[in-house]
């Protein structure tokens, strides 16, 4: 993963973490688009994802994390955007084959599922492993 700067985003149930990866990433150089929420008034999660959707799409970022409870209804929400590919990750294993097999460009966690040090492992394999291309890329181009 090569982008400069993510997006992150999340719903009331994942201000935490997402607060906690900020930090991460800044810390390995990475530029952060805080597109909310950030307190703890409960939030809708499909706004939060079309935000990062929106911000990929204009070139306000490269890439993007996003949060919500479990994961699953934000990654449902990203994926409705053609031009995004988001992995929900569990560990740092899909993390990284997300990646390298399917250029992800929106890594999407479940705060109420994995704990601060699997979010952190994820971000860092996230961040850190490139796509491979090759026979991957015929699939990918199927998908958009
Ligand atoms: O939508 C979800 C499940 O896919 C997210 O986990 C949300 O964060 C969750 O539904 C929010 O639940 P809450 O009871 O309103 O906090």
């Amino acid at each position: 993963m090569t982008a400069k700067t993510f997006a992150i985003a999340s719903d009331h149930a994942g201000t935490e973490l997402k607060a906690a990866l900020k930090t991460l990433l800044e810390e390995q150089g990475v530029a952060v688009l805080d597109l909310g929420t950030n307190g703890p008034a409960s939030v809708d999660y499909p706004n939060f994802a079309d935000a990062v959707a929106a911000a990929l799409a204009d070139g306000r970022a490269e890439a993007g994390v996003l949060i919500c409870g479990t994961g699953i209804g934000i990654s449902i929400a990203a994926n409705r955007h053609r031009h995004v590919r988001a992995a929900l990750c569990h560990d740092i294993t899909t993390a990284r084959l997300c990646r390298q097999h399917n250029d992800a460009n929106v890594l999407v966690l479940g705060a109420r599922i994995v704990g601060a040090e699997v979010a952190r492992d994820c971000t860092l394999a996230f961040l850190s492993t490139p796509y491979e291309g090759g026979r991957h890329a015929r699939r990918v181009a199927m998908l958009g």
